[in-house]
């Protein structure tokens, strides 16, 4: 399978990365206004090959996109320490005015994986701008927010995240719910696998790893600039998904006709991922106030997109 990646910064670098380690393309075509960039980062991506897969990393200008059945937009702003993604929206929409015309001019049957923030509502300016069907304009959502989810949860239970089946839904962004109500560890409820392994899910241990999940972003990026390697693989994980036709269920975002009452927004909810995108969705089971918190979070997604003009 052939992957493009426009932006070739430091997510669009750690997916081509990511998806060069785990073998998952055959070629991965790097495109970036700033040309030297993208030929840089897809040498050093090239020279990890012989060590791990026989993936063709290159960089291109937008004609070396023609062919690819998958194509990650992780082009334009990223925050400044303190910033929410929410404030990049109307830079990021400019720059998805120029990308995703000049991407469907060339590669007009591929799939579009949408990472640039806010990614839900580029997701949704990104369908209407391409007209294409909702399914095939996927936006990485809260997948990395599920992962840190998982991540902390297994830290706390000293169980693995893979055996962790727990859910961040909404917007990717301040917004988001936790939906701890239906979270399982193996086949167990998790105050079960609390109690069996003696690490309870106490009030504390809660509000400490809810803020460890909204809050990791604004974290990593005081700490070192950027996130990149969580979301990389995330996105790797995605189009794994999709080039073996895996049907598995991600957190990942799609304009969605009605959610919670809500009409027409992209957020996250688990979906089924395979070949052709997005084939089905799942809403799960929520307490009210999980409920709530989703609704909240889809009229302010909602509120937003409104609010652009393209
Ligand atoms: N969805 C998620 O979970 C995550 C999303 N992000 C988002 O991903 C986006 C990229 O972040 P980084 O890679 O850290 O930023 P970066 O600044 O390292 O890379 C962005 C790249 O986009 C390129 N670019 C800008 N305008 C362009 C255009 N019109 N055409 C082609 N290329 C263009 C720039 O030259 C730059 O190389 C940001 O919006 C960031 O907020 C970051 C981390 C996680
Ligand atoms: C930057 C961003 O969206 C994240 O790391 O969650």
């Amino acid at each position: 399978m052939k992957v493009g990646i426009v932006g070739a910064g430091m997510v669009g670098s750690s997916a081509g990365y990511a998806l060069a380690v785990m073998g998952l393309a055959s070629s991965v075509v790097l495109v970036d206004q700033n040309h030297d960039l993208a030929v840089a980062q897809a040498e050093d991506i090239a020279h990890a090959v012989p060590f791990l897969s026989s993936t063709i990393v290159e960089a291109a200008d937008y004609v070396g996109l023609a062919g690819a059945s998958v194509i990650i937009l992780a082009a334009g702003v990223s925050q400044k320490p303190g910033e929410s993604r929410l404030a990049l929206l109307e830079r990021n929409a400019a720059v998805f005015k120029d990308v995703v015309g000049n991407v469907l001019a060339v590669a007009p049957d591929a799939i579009l994986l949408i990472a640039s923030n806010p990614v839900d509502i580029m997701t949704q300016i990104t369908q209407r701008i391409s007209g294409l069907p909702a399914n095939r304009v996927i936006g990485s959502g809260t997948i990395l927010d599920t992962a840190r989810f998982r991540s902390l949860l297994g830290r706390h239970l000293g169980i693995s995240p893979q055996s962790v089946h727990a859910y961040v839904l909404g917007e990717h962004g301040d917004s988001e719910v936790l939906a701890w109500s239906n979270a399982k560890v193996g086949s167990l409820s998790l105050a079960d696998i609390a109690a069996q392994v003696g690490s309870p899910i106490t009030e504390h241990v809660r509000a400490t790893i809810d803020d460890g999940v909204r809050n990791a972003a604004y974290k990593i990026i005081k700490g070192k600039g950027a996130t990149y390697y969580g979301i990389g693989a995330g996105l790797a994980r995605i189009i794994k998904a999709i080039a073996q036709d895996q049907h598995d269920v991600l957190t990942v975002s799609c304009v969605t006709p009605e959610i919670v009452g809500v009409k027409d927004v992209a957020l996250s909810i688990p979906r089924v991922v395979g070949a052709q995108g997005i084939e089905t969705d799942l809403m799960p089971d929520l307490v009210s106030a999980e409920r709530d918190g989703l609704e909240k979070s889809a009229r302010l997604l909602k509120d937003s997109v409104e609010s652009i003009r393209l």
